[in-house]
């Protein structure tokens, strides 16, 4: 499990740490570990450190110091370490220490700023780190903004500046970096987003935190640790075992919705699929999944409506379920059973008008995307976009749930848990009717037994792999990050998450 810690968190255990050392050992490892990556880069862009152009941007507080004793250990290796002072004072240790090692400084110019950034091999962005807060204000703002033209690579010393350490948020301009290096720990905005669309790769220097750390705030599982937490069936499983799962989805309106949630479900070996639909999705259902057993709902008659579907462990609701009366029937008697349920798109625009739906014992997983959270808690889009950590615990909390927020990174939440962040997925993901093959791999978890978090977090992992794999055509499609990859239809990630599931 990769934790990620809020800047309070990571000061806490600084100062539990720093108690047993000498004064600047903290700093002095920082720099160090900084200074070694871009050596290490250096030697990549240009073969050498020696003669090398580096260009800090340095603020005037603790970030901008370890920014100039890195470019002190640079220039002391023969690099040509300029300087650009962002703040009105400057690290004092930093740029004696810089100075001496024979690099140059000045302050702020923006025409002499934007023409070293253009001549350096690499740029250290040491603005602010874990002290910032709020929009940069200026220079620091331009300064980031000018590293956008920068001709070699930019680093973000901690944290990319313009990026709230804790959360993730970006209020104002920010510096999108090649690479993050950042120390101590992970902080919690280099893994959500828009945070997280600003690091580049990141890499994590050891200062020695590690023993001082408090539980995290946000945990971003590993392939492993999906894993280790998916139930893997033994010789005696029968169908109850691997979990049986119903699925109230699909309306004579919308029937693509229905197929492709069953077909998560299936794909993702549930023990058995029972779906429960009007006449048409059935069908449909029966002619794509012939595994799945089906029922043909009547919602004009409320009473009982569920009764002939049989047992299930787990209910997905919602994937094109309408938000009409009769849709209104079929969420009151899913939600009314006392088995975990996940609710989905149609059913949750339901459970938004009629919160009382929500009254009830057993878990339930809702899994909106920004704009039904939004209606979820009335809050706009743009503000949930802009802070989805804090808006996705807040969900957790003010609706008693599990809540899965989709999006370029898909968040968990849960109250008194750590958020969990995905990490896997492509952006070939966001097209129509993925949600429907996730809706249909959790509800396969949960009827497998695995908690409603660990059920979110373990498909969104699987999801998302499932998507990369069938990007690339298949496990053996080559290629790094984004190259070769090509756009998926929803299908096709249900198809691969066999593929995925093989993988882990
Ligand atoms: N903790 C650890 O374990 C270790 C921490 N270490 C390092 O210390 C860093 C934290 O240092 P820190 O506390 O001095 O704060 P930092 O990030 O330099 O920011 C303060 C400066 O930013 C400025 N500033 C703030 N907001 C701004 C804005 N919106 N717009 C513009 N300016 C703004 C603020 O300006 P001022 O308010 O003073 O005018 C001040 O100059 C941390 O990220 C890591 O790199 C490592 O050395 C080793 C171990
Ligand atoms: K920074």
């Amino acid at each position: 499990m990769r934790t990620a810690y809020t800047s309070d968190q990571i000061r806490t255990a600084e100062t539990a740490l720093m108690a047993g050392l000498p004064e600047g050992t903290l700093m002095s490892r920082a720099a160090a570990g900084l200074a070694m990556v871009c050596a290490n880069l250096l030697q990549g862009v240009r073969g050498r450190v020696y003669g090398s152009h580096v260009a800090l941007l340095a603020g005037g507080g603790d970030n901008g110091g370890d920014t100039l004793y890195a470019g002190a250990r640079l220039a002391s290796r023969g690099a040509r370490v300029e300087a650009v002072l962002a703040g009105s004072r400057a690290h004092e240790g930093g740029l004696a220490a810089l100075l001496a090692a024979g690099g140059r400084a000045r302050p702020f110019d923006a025409a002499r700023a934007g023409d070293l950034l253009a001549r350096a091999d690499i740029v250290l962005d040491g603005l602010v780190g874990i002290g910032g807060g709020g929009a940069l204000r200026e220079p620091y703002g331009t300064l980031a903004e000018l590293t956008a033209g920068a001709a070699g690579l930019v680093v973000a010393v901690d944290v990319p500046s313009g990026v709230d350490a804790s959360s993730g948020r970006v209020e104002g301009p920010a510096v999108r970096a090649h690479l993050t290096v950042t120390f101590g720990a992970y902080k919690a905005g280099l893994l959500v987003d828009p945070g997280a669309s600003h690091t580049g790769s990141v890499e994590l220097v050891d200062i020695g935190l590690g023993p001082h750390l408090p539980d995290p705030e946000v945990a971003a599982p590993t392939g492993d640790d999906v894993a280790g937490l998916l139930p893997r069936p033994g010789a005696e499983s029968d169908k109850y075992r691997r979990g049986v799962v119903g699925i109230a989805a699909g309306s004579d309106t919308y029937t693509g919705a229905a197929v492709l949630s069953a077909g998560g479900a299936v794909r993702a070996g549930a023990g058995m699929v029972r779906f429960a639909s009007t006449a048409e999705p059935v069908r449909l259902v029966r002619a794509r999944w012939p595994e799945a057993v089906t029922t043909v709902l009547d919602p004009s008659a409320p009473e009982g409506l569920l009764d002939e579907v049989g047992r299930v462990q787990a209910w997905v609701l919602g994937p094109g379920l309408g938000t009409g009366p009769e849709a209104h029937a079929v969420a009151r008697a899913v939600l009314a059973a006392d088995v975990p349920v996940l609710v989905d798109a149609d059913g949750l625009t339901l459970v938004a008008k009629d919160r009382t739906l929500l009254r009830r014992a057993a878990p339930t997983v809702l899994t909106p995307h920004a704009g039904e959270l939004s209606r979820l808690l009335g809050v706009p889009r743009e503000r949930i976009e802009a802070a989805r950590l804090d808006h996705v615990r807040r969900a957790a909390a003010e609706l008693g749930a599990t809540v899965l927020l989709k999006g370029s990174t898909t968040l968990v939440a849960e109250e008194h848990r750590p958020v969990r962040v995905n990490t896997t997925g492509t952006p070939w993901l966001a097209t129509g009717g993925t949600g429907d093959v996730l809706s249909g791999i959790t509800g396969a978890l949960l009827a497998a037994g695995l908690s409603g978090y660990d059920a979110a977090s373990c498909a969104a992992y699987i999801h998302g792999l499932a998507a990369r794999i069938a990007a690339r055509g298949g496990a053996a499609g080559g290629g790094d990050g984004r190259r070769g990859e090509a756009p998926i239809a929803a299908l096709d990630v249900a198809e691969a998450v066999p593929e995925a599931l093989r993988m882990l």
